[in-house]
């Protein structure tokens, strides 16, 4: 019965109550405002729902039902996917991780990459999954931004540090990824290793399969309940730099041990490769927030992070 209490702990708010979108600036937005920087700060990551349009719940289930299509293609066909970025090539034979297989995509509701994608896993082309690849990645990666804003608000930080998280998410990568079911019980803890997400803020949604666990602060393992047609935000590292550590990177992994494979989708946004990330001084207080982070730039953290694999990467690179 323990972790039924546990999934209690992390909290799930409604950004479209009723179907309508909460305004900027309005009483409600500022009340959200508040609880959204509060479970980041104290766990690093809540639950979401905004169903704006009756069919978001349609869109999702083509959306997995053509994720089944891709991963069911041939071996060779989906290996042309390749990035010289990390973490983007399609990820199907990795011994650390055998159970889960992904492609990333870089910048789709910037670039014409969702095309390139499906015309290259589908040469007679696939309009209607890359239309559902940009329709989510641009939800998606709105409900970032809009998060980030609420955060900047809670804050009370002055209005131009909004330019400091529109360049944390002027970059994004969206992620397909299944985790396939096995009968050895000896690969159930393997489905995703522990981690925190090296970029800014993450969105994740999934088909009906659960299995994404968080950390919490006192090590106890919480398996995330994500609602049909909801979300589940992650802070990452650079957020939790920006914030000077107010913000929590939530450490999670995947456990998957059902009888049906589990289909994810996600966008990870993140500042550009050249940009800085700086903490603001109105985060910085000698007694009870000292500095913890000294700038530094986003491309050379990640670069440091993939070549050493350390989850304490942020802190020996950036920390005092
Ligand atoms: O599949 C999931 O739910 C989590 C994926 C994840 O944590 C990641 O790709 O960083
Ligand atoms: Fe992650």
């Amino acid at each position: 019965m323990e972790s039924e209490s546990e999934i209690m702990t992390i909290p799930c708010f409604d950004f479209c109550k009723g179907g309508m979108a909460l305004e900027e600036g309005s009483e409600e937005w500022k009340d959200m405002s508040k609880k959204v920087r509060e479970a980041c700060e104290s766990h690093g990551c809540f639950l979401l729902m905004c169903d704006e349009t009756p069919n978001g719940v349609h869109v999702r289930e083509e959306m997995f039902n053509h994720m089944k299509a891709l991963f069911d293609l041939p071996e060779e066909t989906k290996q042309q996917h390749v990035s010289p970025k990390p973490y983007r090539s399609y990820n199907g034979k990795n011994s650390v991780i055998p159970l889960c297989e992904s492609f990333g995509i870089d910048d789709i509701p910037l670039l014409n990459t969702a095309e390139a994608f499906t015309n290259l896993m589908w040469p007679q082309g696939n309009p209607s999954f890359c239309q559902i690849l940009k329709t989510m990645s641009l939800k998606m990666l709105g409900l970032s931004f809009l998060i980030l804003k609420m955060i900047v608000e809670d804050y009370d930080l002055p209005q131009h540090y909004i330019l400091d998280v529109e360049n944390m998410k002027s970059s994004s990568t969206s992620r397909l990824m299944k985790y396939k079911v096995t009968e050895n019980n000896e690969d159930f803890n393997n489905s995703l290793l522990p981690h925190t997400d090296k970029n800014g803020l993450t969105i994740l949604c999934q088909n009906e399969i659960q299995g994404l666990q968080v950390l919490s602060k006192t090590d106890k393992w919480i398996e995330l309940k994500i609602p049909q047609n909801g979300f589940v935000v992650i802070v990452g590292d650079i957020l939790k730099a920006w914030s000077n550590g107010r913000l929590h990177a939530a450490t999670h992994r995947v456990v998957v041990n059902g009888e049906k494979e589990r289909y994810s989708f996600g966008v990870f946004t993140m500042p550009k490769e050249e940009m800085n990330i700086e903490v603001p001084s109105e985060l910085v207080d000698e007694k009870s927030h000292p500095l913890r982070y000294h700038p530094f730039n986003y491309g050379e953290y990640i670069s440091y992070f993939v070549s050493n694999l350390k989850e304490n990467a942020l802190e020996v690179f950036a920390g005092l």
